[in-house]
């Protein structure tokens, strides 16, 4: 049996709308972290208010917290997340060849979509009441094409990839574990260890890619992420500081 992290909860539901709306639902009566995994959602939701589809098999969680950090500290949880999701994939299928992180929160296997994550959070001002982190990753089979945005880079799964067949529940203890890790460096030593492993795993970092927002778009070279977690690129207008955008390469 593999280990759980202590102090995390775990619920395990057949069915829900989203376990984001779960994480919402269960917030205010945490007694602590908590993991939500479901073998299916009928309303999946991921960025830019796009659908999420899992296949069966495919693997979609959430872990919900009431972290009492500012806000903009909270949302650096996305490349802690990330960075789990790689540690999970290369635990259970004993590599790393061709993973690689894409800003902010993407996991790709072979240059395609392996993994998406979602952040969504409650309350202002005071502070957040509750922060959910969900993860989507195609274990087993891919999303149809037609569900995809033109340009988006193209999905793969870790059993066409890798050969390897892991279950949802599986996939749950490795990133539970690996996820626990980097909190624990996250909230002990800040930011900056956690940055410095996503740098490590990046892609195309030092190459020339393009950051859209709906307004507008930059081309540069992708110097870094800096410690607010914003993309850095040297683009013919100079050194842009990125908060939010899709990346295209
Ligand atoms: O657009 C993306 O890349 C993010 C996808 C996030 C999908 C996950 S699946 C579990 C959780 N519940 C949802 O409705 N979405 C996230």
């Amino acid at each position: 049996m593999m280990d759980w992290p202590e102090g995390y909860g775990k619920r395990i539901l057949d069915e829900v709308d989203s376990t984001l709306d779960e994480a919402a639902r269960i917030a205010a009566d945490l007694s602590g972290p908590e993991w939500i995994l479901a073998k299916r959602q009928t309303k999946g939701r991921g960025r830019r208010g796009r659908a999420w589809k899992e296949p069966q098999g495919n693997f979609a969680a959430t872990l919900v917290m009431r972290p009492t950090e500012p806000p903009q500290v909270v949302a650096l949880r996305s490349f802690v997340a990330a960075l789990a999701v790689y540690d999970a994939c290369e635990a259970l299928t004993g590599r790393t060849e061709g993973l690689a992180l894409k800003w902010p929160n993407d996991v790709l296997l072979n240059g395609g979509k392996l993994s998406g994550i979602l952040l969504e959070s409650a309350g202002a001002g005071q502070g957040l009441s509750h922060l959910a982190i969900g993860i989507g990753v195609n274990l087993v089979e891919t999303p149809m094409k037609e569900w995809l945005d033109p340009g988006a880079v193209w999905p793969v799964s870790l059993l066409s990839e890798t050969g390897v067949q892991v279950t949802p529940e599986d996939f749950l203890n490795a990133l539970a574990l690996a996820y626990a890790r980097y909190e624990h460096q996250f909230t002990t030593y800040g930011f900056d260890p956690i940055r410095t492993a996503w740098l490590a795993r990046a892609a195309k970092l030092g190459e020339v890619i393009t950051a859209r927002t709906n307004k507008s778009e930059t081309t540069g070279t992708f110097e870094t992420v800096d410690a607010e977690g914003n993309l850095v690129l040297n683009s013919a207008k100079g050194r842009v500081c990125i908060p939010a955008a899709e990346i295209f390469f």
